[in-house]
This record gives C-alpha cells, structure tokens and sequence, in this order.
C-alpha cells in the first residue's frame, strides 16, 4: 500500500514525557499532567490548536519530564531489544518492510548501518487527547484522556522547550487494519495465523469467565468481535492485568507476531488466576458468583502465575501498600458506625480508581482526615478549683467580676461533667484580656486550647465546609481546628464573633447557631465530612468588643460577660506583673539589664498611650526593649558612678527636663520619668550622646 492512503500522522509530534502508564495503540490512558514541559505542551498546542490535528501528540514511556524548564531532557526510553527469539536478520527485513514505504529509502540499499540506527531508535505512541481537564488544587495540573493511535519511532529532537518536538516515523500502517477479528485465519497466513486464532480464542475464554452483566465487560465482548485482528495484542494487553514493563515489551514488538507472543502468556496468565480465583470462591458459597471484576487495573491478583512461580506479596505495588495502610488506619479511628461505613464505601471506590483520575486525590485527602479526626481522643480534665483560681490570678490582675464567673463555671464543671452550655462571651473593649483568659481557662483545665478568629468571615463554609462535588473543597474551621488539636474536647475560643460578615455565600453566623447550641452541637455535619461529628465535648467561648452587632439569635445562645477597660492604677499594676516580665523575656533581657521605675510607666501611659486596654502599652515597651537590646548586643557600656548623677545629663545635654531620658549605670539601663513627645527618641539620643 503506497503511503498516504490511509491515516498518517504528522511528521512531526510535540512529546507528552510519561513516567506512569503506557499507551498502547486502540487503548485509552487518563495521564496527570504537571511538569512545565509537559504543561506547555498542553496550554500552548493542545488547548489553543484548532484542527484536529493539533490533538495529535506523541506520547513517550518510561521517560520522566525533568522538574524544571532549564533542565535537561533525560535519555528517551529505549527500544526492547533483548529476548528478541527471530534474531536481527529477521528484523532487518520486518524493518525494511516498514522502511521501504518512506520515500529517502525507497532507492536506497537498508544498510547494516542504518540498521543499527534504527535498534536504538526511541519508540512512542501517537495519541488522540479526547479530553483535557484542568485543576488548580492540590497543585496547578491538568488531566489528559488521550486515545493510542499507532506506534511511531522517533528520528530526531528537534527542540526541547518549552515543549518537546519532534521528527518523527511512523511505523503501524493504521490502513492495514480492516481484517475482523471473526474472519479465521487460512491456511496461507502460517504461524501468525494460528497465534493469532490462539490468541482470539484465549480472549473469548477469559470473557466467558467474567460477568457480562457488568457493562465494561459486554463491550469488550462486543468489541472483541469487531476489532481488526492485528489490534487484539494491543488493547487486550491495555485492558488486562498488566505491568508497566510487560507493556513496554507489548509497544516495542514491531512485527504484529511479535506482538502476539508477547501479549498472549500474559492473557494465559489472567485466565489461570481467574480459575483460581472462582476455586477458592466456591469453596465459600455465600460468595459464588461470577467473577464481576474485568481484569482493568483493580483486579484482585496483581501477582497472578508464571510458571513455577508463587503469589508474591512482598511484590504488591506501592499503592496497594497505601491502601492496605489506609485500611488498618480506618479500623484504628475508633468512629462511629456512621462513618465508619461511609470510609469503608469511600477505600472500596478508592481501589478500583486509576491514580490518574482527578477523583482518586480528592477521596484520599477525605479518607487522610476521617482518619485524622479524634472521633474518640481526649484529654482528661485535671480540675481543681484552687489551683484554678491561683492560676487565674497569676495570669491576670484585676478583672474580678470575671474571674469569679469564671471560676463559678469551672466549679459546676467540677460537679457535673456533662455539663451542657452555658456559652460564655467575653465583651470589652480591645487588649483587656479576653483571649488571654480564654487561654488560661483551657490552661486551669489541661484541655488543648484552639483559637477561632472569625472576623471578616463572611462565607457558611468557613464553618460548615464546602461540599465534596466542589473543586478545592475544604473542611469547615471547626473541623480544622479539632484535627489541629487532635482532641475531641479542647477548648475553642471564637475571636471577635461580632465581626462576622454575611454575603452571598451565606451567612456564618447562622452556620455558628448549630455549632453553639448544645441541644444540636452532639451531631454537628461539616458538608466535607458528610457525617456527624460530637461536639458536645468542646468548650466554646466567644469574645468580642460589642455586642451591638451579634446577630440576636447568636447572642440569645450565650451568656455575655462585661470586661471594663483599666483604671491607670491597674495598668501600671499590670505593666510591672506582666508586661514587662514578658517584653524582657521576650528581648532576651534580664531586669538587671533593664529597669524602669513605677512613676515612668505612668508617665508612658499618660502621655503615649490613650487605650482602655493595654495593648499599646505592652507595644511601647517592646520598642524599649529593642532599643536596648541593641545597645546590649553592641557591648555599650557608660559607667556613671552614682545615681544621684542621674538627673544630670538631661540637663547637661541640653534636653528639656520634663522629657524621658536614659540613665546607664554601669552596663543597667534605666528610664527616668518626664513628659514630651516619644521617649525612644530621647532615649537613643540620650545613648548615643554617652557613648562617644
Ligand atoms: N488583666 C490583665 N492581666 C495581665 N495581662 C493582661 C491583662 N489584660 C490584658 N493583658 C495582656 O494584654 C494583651 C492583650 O490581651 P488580649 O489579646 O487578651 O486582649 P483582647 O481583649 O482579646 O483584645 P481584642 O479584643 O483586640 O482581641 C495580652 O498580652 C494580655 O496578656
């Protein structure tokens, strides 16, 4: 047949590099794309050609696509030479048949040369992409469907990036391929004949053994009757259970006997496992049924029989592994029979899934965190009301009301365990210390503490969680936050619960009405999980500065506790118990390092701040404590020998009395008090005049 009557493909291919599966011609392989050669080949041929000849890329095996662009391109994955049983003459003239069609080769002599060429020559498959899908999660990729179309050889490179392009031969001649698989073989096609009868009847053999109730199965026995002959070793050794290199071996028989001695022990092979596998089923009745499982990839005996060999475990692929790991860890969760159920139905689904497939991540990631969450983890309460009440003032001055409701709480706890609500909201102006004593309540406790910051949220799956059909689906924040924290009692604290937004998304605040109510929380479903999660067991308290803008039915869920701003005597009183202790030890200062007096504090909170609470006031000495962390680090040194010297330099320096100044005794830094405008400015200038 002269070249050009039937399909050609280009001579020229851009390469899809493949380091997974193997596309055998007349099968079709999902590849996940996302290498930059790869992904350029995609965005910039695949997605913005137009004809049909620009889905026709070439796809090559066993080759992995270097992870950066400026990397180069690995060797291509080479022709099978070895266990060739015909010897290389016999190739040479199975060669030259190909050969003699292409028009440089029709007056040339194939010479022992250029034989030699062409054993190295790097063999791939041309594709149809049917589909291309594109995701963004985990990781931006995309998702090829791509239908084998002939084996071709690749002659040249002709570049490498952004994707790579190449010369390229082809070497089936898809018009040859008209003979039905039905029409036996004669007498005059010899021993390929009766391979490829064998081969046929072995096909129908292995169907009889299967299900034809499953549809895969009644098309492949339909297809089986309509395929040309001399695909059958191609898309039957796609459809069974095959390795990577057993295909490899498939693609790279050029000469379609070849191909059938290749394929057919691995069709042999199936059957034999097959009738094991129904050997063992009918000596347990319940489960004598046909075998419904098609041999595609989640066939249940990877490692069936070579001769003299045995089932071999320990050959069992990495993701059998995987499973098998997920397995016992779904057993070990300790979840409730609702979800135990739906992680048994979701790991079944998983298996028979191709890794390829968009969907196999995503219920992966699901399984990860069902096994994850503590359905049944917690800490032990270690309660004891005095130890609760020290702790609560050693953490915090003043807020007296607060701490006795506190306590109350903690003390009806004590007595009933189960104790359901009350929600306490801690409302008060900024920096007075909600979060913090939310904190200590988990610390009086020993439960985890997690904190919740809901300001700004304005989207119901922030709690709720989206839905699994969605692309990038999440777990809600409370969900989240208990994986987190990997107990199924800590305490959560809901930051600033009236900044929630409401949108077209939803409303958060309402997704927070079932989460907060007591009487529902025991069977709180995240629309991720799709199960109900207890969480009766976490102790929930809110804080927020007003309660003007809680939605009423929100605020109707919790008890709402006033927190008042300080008096100047309780911040001064809370700077030298707990600001500054902090700030320094935070600076890597000791307080024989720094010192600063009682009466500078007030004069820093009148004069620099102008807060109820004490945020700024603890920001203020932080800028200390840097200041003076620098000239420590520095080895600054003045020595004054008395203190009564103190005053002195602000005067001699020229500096208005009433300002703050600086006084270095002997490596210890002091403030000394005054009024003015920011006291690190007098502070570095009062230093720096001193250590000339
Ligand atoms: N009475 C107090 N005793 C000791 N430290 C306090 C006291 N009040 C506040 N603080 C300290 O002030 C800082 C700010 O407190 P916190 O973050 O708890 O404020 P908040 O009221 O939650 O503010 P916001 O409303 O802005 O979240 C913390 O370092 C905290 O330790």
């Amino acid at each position: 047949m002269a070249p050009g009557d039937g399909i050609q493909i280009p001579s020229r291919l851009p390469l899809l590099l493949s380091h997974e599966g193997v596309l055998l011609p007349g099968s079709t392989v999902r590849f996940s794309v996302d290498s930059p050669r790869n992904m350029h080949l995609v965005s910039q041929r695949l997605l913005k050609g137009t004809s049909l000849k620009s889905t026709i890329i070439g796809v090559i095996p066993n080759t992995r696509d270097p992870e950066h662009d400026t990397d180069d391109l690995p060797t291509l994955h080479k022709f099978w030479t070895s266990n060739r049983g015909s010897g290389p003459l016999h190739l040479v003239s199975q060669m030259s048949h190909l050969l003699v069609q292409t028009k440089e080769l029709e007056s040339s002599v194939i010479s022992h040369s250029h034989f030699l060429c062409f054993c190295l020559c790097r063999i791939g498959t041309a594709g149809i992409a049917v589909q291309v899908v594109g995701s963004n999660w985990p990781k931006p990729h995309y998702t090829l469907l791509i239908t084998g179309l002939c084996r071709f050889s690749v002659s040249s490179l002709l570049k490498g990036r952004p994707f790579v392009l190449a010369e390229v031969e082809q070497l089936d001649q898809l018009e040859h391929y008209t003979t039905p698989v039905t029409e036996r073989a004669t007498a005059k096609d010899g021993d390929l004949g009766e391979l490829s009868n064998k081969f046929y009847q072995a096909a129908v053999q292995l169907l009889g053994m299967l299900d034809m109730s499953v549809p895969v199965v009644a098309k492949f026995r339909r297809l089986l009757d309509s395929l040309p002959r001399e695909t059958l070793p191609d898309v039957v050794a796609s459809m069974i259970r095959t390795s990577n290199k057993e295909k490899l071996q498939v693609l790279d028989a050029l000469t379609l006997e070849e191909r059938f001695k290749k394929a057919l022990p691995m069709l042999t092979r199936q059957i034999e496992g097959l009738k094991l596998l129904q050997k063992t089923r009918k000596s347990s009745p319940e489960n004598e049924k046909r075998v419904t499982n098609i041999c595609i990839y989640p066939f249940p005996f990877n490692h069936v029989f070579l001769p003299g060999r045995q089932l071999n475990l320990d050959e069992e692929d990495e993701d059998g592994d995987d499973t098998a790991v997920l397995e016992k860890k779904i057993h070990g969760a300790k979840m409730p029979d609702a979800a135990f159920k739906v992680c048994l139905k979701e790991l079944k689904r998983l298996k028979k899934m191709p890794q390829s497939m968009p969907e196999f991540a995503l219920t992966r990631n699901y399984l990860d965190l069902m096994v994850e969450l503590p359905w049944s983890k917690s800490t032990k309460d270690c309660l004891d009301i005095q130890a609760a009440r020290t702790l609560l003032d050693n953490d915090h001055y003043a807020m007296d009301k607060l701490k006795r409701r506190v306590l109350e709480y903690l003390a009806v706890r004590q007595l009933k365990t189960s104790l359901k609500g009350p929600i306490l909201c801690f409302v008060g102006p900024p920096g007075v210390g909600k979060t913090s004593v939310g904190r200590s309540i988990a610390r009086t406790l020993g439960r985890e503490f997690h904190r919740i910051a809901l300001g700004g949220v304005c989207d119901q799956s922030d709690i709720r969680g989206h839905r699994r059909t969605y692309v990038g689906s999440m777990p809600g924040r409370i969900i989240n936050g208990l994986k987190t924290v990997a107990v199924n009692n800590p305490v959560f604290l809901l930051d600033e619960v009236d900044k929630l937004g409401k949108s077209l998304q939803g409303d958060p605040a309402a997704a927070l009405l079932e989460v907060l109510d007591p009487e529902q929380n025991h069977s709180f479903t995240d629309h991720y999980l799709n199960v109900a999660f207890d969480l009766s067991q976490v102790l929930f308290i809110a804080t927020a500065n007003t309660t003007a803008s809680i939605p009423p039915a929100l605020l109707d869920r919790m008890e709402v506790l006033q927190v008042q701003g300080y008096t100047q005597e309780e911040k001064v009183e809370i700077a030298h118990r707990h600001l500054i202790p902090n700030q320094l030890e935070q600076h890597g200062l000791t307080p024989q390092q720094l010192h600063i007096p009682q009466d500078t504090t007030q004069d820093i909170i009148s004069s620099y701040t102008r807060e109820a609470g004490v945020r700024s006031l603890e920001r203020k000495f932080g800028a200390i404590c840097r200041a003076v962390a620098v000239k420590v680090a520095e080895g600054h040194r003045v020595t004054m020998t008395d203190a009564s010297t103190a005053a002195g330099p602000t005067q001699q320096s020229g500096e208005n009395p009433g300002s703050l100044s600086c006084l270095c005794l002997n490596g210890m830094f002091g403030l000394v008090g005054g009024r003015g405008s920011n006291p690190l400015s007098h502070f570095s200038a009062y230093l720096h005049s001193h250590s000339q």
